[in-house]
């Protein structure tokens, strides 16, 4: 699915954070979304998502405008075709980890429904294969991280919005992030990936710096 920005603008409280973003983050290939701390990273790829609503500007999917989806279209959006991997990785400590990457229980137990191969070779992907059955809080925050994916990896979602994803990992961590990030793309999703680490927009195949027409309109106007 191709996302696009077109002149999105996001002011908060009377402070411009995006001020006029045109990008395009094609299907097939790893878009990063780079900048200085503070530049609006994490708020652009919230728009792209569709989770923030933009002062002005639109995002598209697949060239429909989203300026008017109601929260339910949004929700079908979120349900059929999108993954987030953000900060807190939303991981459910207390479930187990099949649980976490198929997100259906039984009614009556907590026991992991679903498609069990296909949990099992999404956590084979992210490196967890065997882990099944452990409770998700036993996992280290880089085995989290990659747990996340492996829920991106089972639900074949076409669309991977991804926040920092290599913060605080070892190297090891990082780099099975990276790949795992990079074969997402190569299987025809769209990834987009707000990052600080120069390893991971070195796999990119796009990179979009935010805060860059703000810097630029004000060198123009310093005397
Ligand atoms: N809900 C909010 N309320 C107030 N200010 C906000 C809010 N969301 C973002 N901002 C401000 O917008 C700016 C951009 O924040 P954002 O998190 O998008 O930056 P970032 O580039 O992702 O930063 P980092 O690299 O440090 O994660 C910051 O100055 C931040 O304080």
């Amino acid at each position: 699915m191709e996302l696009t920005a077109e002149d999105l603008r996001v002011v908060i409280d009377g402070v411009p954070v995006l001020d006029g973003v045109d990008l395009t983050c094609a299907p097939g290939r790893m878009t990063v979304l780079v900048g200085p701390s503070g530049s609006g990273k994490t708020t652009l790829l919230n728009c792209l998502g569709l989770l923030q609503v933009p002062s002005s500007g639109r995002v598209l999917v697949d060239g429909t405008d989203t300026t008017a989806w109601r929260s339910g279209r949004r929700r079908r959006f979120w349900r059929d075709h999108s993954a987030f991997v953000l900060q807190d990785t939303g991981i459910m400590d207390e479930e187990s980890v099949a649980l976490n990457v198929t997100m259906r229980a039984g009614v009556l137990t907590n026991r992991a429904r679903g498609d069990r191969a296909r949990m099992l070779d999404a956590l084979g992907v992210a490196g967890l294969a065997g882990r099944q059955e452990e409770r998700a809080a036993h996992l280290s925050g880089g085995e989290k991280h990659r747990l996340a994916i492996a829920r991106a990896v089972y639900k074949d979602a076409r669309v991977l919005y991804v926040d920092e994803p290599t913060a605080s990992l070892d190297d090891a961590n990082r780099r099975t992030v990276i790949d795992l990030l990079v074969a997402r793309a190569r299987a025809g999703c769209t990834v987009v990936v707000a990052t600080h680490d120069d390893d991971v927009v070195a796999a990119a195949d796009t990179q979009y710096t935010v805060g860059a027409r703000r810097a630029a309109v004000a060198a123009a106007v310093q005397p």
